[in-house]
């Protein structure tokens, strides 16, 4: 990537969830939180934006003093609002900076934690794989930013103020998610939606900073489909940090079902992951999360174009990955 007024991106995807990765060291000057926010609703947006936008941005810089990480991921929903941590996003931020950097185990700093991530098997011919650490974890309300009367967590428990028949856990790992365990109807059913857009409007009590939702069916013992509307952005064709979270209470509500250190396949409506549940000595939870990191094209555009969001000039270079990957999907389908 150059520098000069052209900025240069690179759209990507895990499990079919996609960002522009934007690296702050190929721009004449750092943007401001604002401006920030700005390119992302612009870029983002899936009829106005840039080639049929995307569900965030990855920005890499410079990591803090105190990290151990060299570089640092930030995230940045579609809406504008930022996130502390992306699950498909970080493991395409990691294959950029392995390929950079020429590493293939090694720390990238998020928001909270500095996290492990490292290049795997791909998973078919072209269809690069990284691993990320999820972490951490809490079940505490204050750090899910959730309010429900008496409730200090949730785990498997009704809440029939927000909807009857269900029954919610909740988690950060560290960005927020509830989870429901549902047949498979109700996934594909309007609930989902209904739910989540309710819980994201910034206006209800239960969660004010809003929350990702993830309707999850068990298909076999070590199978789970996680569907899931997003924070920021609504429903995307994967999160990564759901599966994770989804995986966890999973491990812990079906434990005849499936182990801590068992890895379990996790399909979305974009592809498929791995995961495996794992626990430290101190009680602590944390999760591997393993799938593609797909490079889809290299794109070039005019800076102070893409902060008005212009992006008739803009260069699109595919790398020709998808094609492997749409190649993995149709494997699936048939497989499932
Ligand atoms: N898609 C991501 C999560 C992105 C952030 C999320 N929308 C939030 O606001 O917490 C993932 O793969 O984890």
């Amino acid at each position: 990537m150059n520098g000069g007024t052209m900025m240069e991106l690179l759209k990507v995807h895990g499990s079919g969830n996609d960002f522009f990765i934007l690296d702050e060291k190929n721009l004449e000057s750092p943007l401001n939180d604002q401006q920030l926010s700005s390119l992302a609703q612009k870029v983002c947006d899936r009829k106005q934006g840039l080639h049929g936008g995307a569900d965030g941005i990855l920005l890499v810089t410079k990591s803090d003093l105190t990290s151990q990480a060299a570089e640092k991921m930030r995230v940045i929903n579609s809406d504008g609002s930022e996130a502390s941590m992306c699950g498909n996003g970080i493991r395409t931020v990691a294959r950029y900076l392995s390929s950079k950097n020429q590493q293939t185990d090694f720390k990238i700093q998020t928001m909270y934690a500095d996290l492990e991530v490292k290049k795997e098997n791909e998973f078919a011919p072209g269809v690069k794989v990284f691993s990320a650490e999820i972490s951490p974890v809490s079940f505490a309300a204050k750090d899910l930013k959730m309010h429900f009367p008496k409730k200090n967590q949730l785990l498997d428990q009704s809440l029939p103020e927000l909807a009857p028949g269900f029954k919610f856990s909740a988690v950060a790992v560290p960005n927020p998610h509830l989870i429901t365990f549902v047949d498979h109807q109700q996934l594909i059913g309007p609930k989902l939606g209904e739910i989540a857009s309710y819980l994201n409007d910034g206006k209800n009590p239960y969660f004010p900073d809003g929350v990702n939702v993830s309707f999850v069916e068990v298909l076999t013992k070590d199978k789970i489909f996680v569907r899931t509307y997003e924070r920021g952005v609504g429903f995307t064709n994967a999160c990564g940090t759901a599966m994770s979270a989804a995986s966890l209470i999973y491990v812990m509500l079906y434990p005849h079902n499936i182990n801590l250190e068992q890895r379990l396949t996790v399909i979305n409506p974009g592809g498929m992951v791995k995961t495996i549940v794992h626990q430290r000595t101190d009680g602590a939870y944390w999760i591997s999360l393993i799938g593609n990191a797909t490079f889809v094209a290299r794109v070039t555009v005019a800076q102070p174009a893409a902060l008005a969001g212009d992006f008739s000039q803009a260069t699109w270079q595919a790398t020709g990955e998808q094609a492997a990957y749409e190649k993995f999907v149709r494997g699936l389908d048939s497989e499932f």
